[in-house]
């Protein structure tokens, strides 16, 4: 009777209606516990966490399929950013800051903070570090400041993240600044020319077409940064490694999967070839070395380049092999050139789409240096020019798409109305913060987040109208140059820490923005100065596989075509 009366489909469909109550009535809880974290006014709390109809699996498949839509959701909260914590998994909470009061609590903390577990990743994952040296990096929880952090007892010639971060200090916002600076530019006025004649541009007024013009700006300004870092050697026994570096750039999306080699050998391919070739020029610097070829300024030399590259060498006693080497500097190669070529790109497409901007860029040019040669001009003068400023700034706000990793392995981080706990980790991502309609300036929808103002970052002391945000700045006390013509419209970054993120903040900060700035300014006034461009891709669409990473990246090639300005 019990056996022919069992009906195994009724048995599913009870089964399935029961699982679909349970994760409904689960979500509805979820969501009334999300709205009522929204209003709590108690300091130093977790930050909301956001519903997710399946637990365990939590919010990992909507965060990875369409991260910028996810983000957006996930951190804005009647129309305001703010802060959220999303389950990725059993038992691992991500924590989401955007609202500009904690980004800004986070920065005054990040003395305390690291991304070390996301660099180990990256030298894992991205550049193929070997696993012998990633425990040793791993087991490091001192920090890269001078100052251990407090409860670590890594001795002092173990400390990785410090003796790579020294360097880094060292050649990028200390003395080997200047310098690299110089070498930049001296290398840039003779690759610039160089390249041109290789794309055919004639020194007569006829126009021609650049089929890449990322590529175009990879080649010259790319390739001027990395003998400004690495020296002439390491491009001289290695012709082909700025191709590399280019292709390497387009599959680090997929290396960052952590699939195995045997799924995708062409990345893993391009990485060894690089890697190949950082260890050829070692050879090579090694062999012809002499403390003699060290320039003038201390820091530059024909062989390893700079300090920088120099002082790497030596952690070779700690690091012990060649292959570790050349996966960290192919770290640094990447870091140094693949957003500023990015950036400087969109710079200069912005500018040629801009109706009468190219003039408005000469003009300054030529009114702050008359007609002395590019190559010859003060750079930092240069760099301070208001209206180059607000365009370089308005660049990266609408196309760095980079997240700011932080953790900390000390204790909880008490950030004001949110906490941080103990080794756990948050983003904060600035893309999010670029398009944030509460904070910046639109002048009433005019000029919209995601269009190119070139004037969005100048405040113009007689328009209350002006500046990058909503609110008006008729303060002095916020100009960058105080000394300047006070009726003129001015550039200034205060105000913007917790919401102008690029770069991230604190000391988290990247620490090459001050060459950034320099590289991709004068990149758009000699290239402006000299030439007229018209761009001729039609729609430029961007890729959405490089998201977190940096600088973003256009979907298909950017057709140009330039001509000498007849001057
Ligand atoms: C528009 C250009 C650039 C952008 C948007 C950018 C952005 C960033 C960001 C977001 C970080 C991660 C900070 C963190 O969370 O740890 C970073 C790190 C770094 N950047 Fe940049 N960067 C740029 C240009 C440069 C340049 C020109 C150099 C060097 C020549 C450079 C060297 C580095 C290095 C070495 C690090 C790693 C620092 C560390 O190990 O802690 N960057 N950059």
């Amino acid at each position: 009777m019990l056996a022919s009366s069992f009906d195994p489909s009724a048995l599913l469909a009870f089964a399935g209606i029961a699982i679909g109550v349970g994760l409904a009535f689960n979500y509805a809880y979820d969501v009334i516990e999300y709205h009522r974290a929204q209003g709590n006014e108690t300091e130093n709390c977790l930050p909301p966490k956001y519903p997710t109809l399946i637990p365990y699996l939590g919010n990992i498949v909507p965060f990875l399929w369409n991260t910028p839509s996810f983000l957006q959701r996930t951190t804005s909260y009647g129309g305001q950013l703010g802060s959220s914590r999303i389950n990725v998994g059993p038992h691992w909470d991500v924590y989401l800051f955007q609202d500009r009061e904690t980004v800004m609590q986070l920065w005054k903390n990040s003395t305390i903070m690291c991304a070390g577990r996301v660099h180990v990743w990256a030298c894992k994952y991205l550049f193929g570090m070997p696993d012998k040296f990633l425990s040793l990096y791993a087991a490091d929880n001192s920090g890269p400041f001078a100052k251990p952090y407090p409860g670590s007892n890594v001795p002092p010639h173990l400390r990785v993240h410090r003796l790579m971060n020294e360097g880094i200090e060292k050649a990028l916002t200390g003395s080997g600044f200047d310098p690299t600076l110089q070498r930049f530019r001296k290398a840039f006025v003779l690759q610039f020319p160089a390249t041109l004649n290789t794309t055919r541009v004639s020194e007569g007024s006829e126009w021609i077409e650049i089929p890449d013009f990322r590529k175009f700006i990879h080649n010259t300004v790319g390739t001027s940064l990395v003998q400004a870092v690495f020296g002439p050697s390491l491009l001289h026994v290695n012709p082909t490694f700025m191709d590399d570096l280019y292709e390497f750039d387009q599959v680090l999306p997929l290396l960052s999967k952590g699939l195995p080699s045997f799924i995708m050998p062409q990345p893993y391919a391009i990485r060894r070839r690089l890697r190949d070739n950082f260890k050829r020029w070692y050879a090579y610097a090694r062999k012809h070395f002499t403390e003699s070829a060290i320039s003038e300024d201390g820091d530059g030399d024909p062989f390893w380049g700079s300090n920088w590259m120099r002082q790497r060498q030596k952690t070779l006693d700690l690091i012990q092999d060649d292959d570790v080497l050349a996966a960290g500097d192919l770290g640094v190669a990447w870091a140094s050139i693949a957003n500023v070529v990015s950036a400087s790109t969109m710079v200069l497409v912005h500018v040629a789409k801009t109706q009468n901007l190219p003039n408005r860029v000469r003009n300054e040019v030529t009114s702050a240096f008359g007609n002395q040669p590019l190559e010859d001009i003060n750079l930092r003068q240069l760099s301070k020019n208001p209206l180059l400023s607000s365009i370089y700034a308005e660049t990266l706000r609408l196309h760095v798409k980079s997240f700011t990793v932080v953790s900390s392995p000390v204790q909880d981080i008490n950030l004001g109305k949110f906490r941080l706990p103990k080794n756990s980790m948050g983003l904060v991502n600035a893309h999010v913060s670029h398009m944030d309609e509460s904070f910046w300036n639109t002048k009433d929808g005019l000029h919209p987040l995601n269009s190119f103002w070139a004037e969005r970052f100048l405040t113009d002391p007689n328009d209350p109208s002006s500046g990058p945000t909503r609110f008006t700045r008729q303060d002095n006390a916020i100009r960058d140059d105080a000394a300047g013509n006070p009726n003129a419209p001015y550039y200034s970054m205060k105000g913007l820490e917790g919401s102008w993120i690029p770069y991230g903040g604190g000391h988290l900060i990247c620490p090459g923005r001050f060459l950034a700035k320099n590289v991709m300014i004068l990149a758009c006034a000699l290239l402006t100065s000299e030439f007229e461009m018209e761009v001729l891709t039609k729609e430029i669409l961007f890729s959405s596989k490089w998201f977190g990473f940096g600088a973003e990246i256009p979907k298909h090639a950017i057709a140009v075509r330039i001509r000498r300005r007849v001057q």
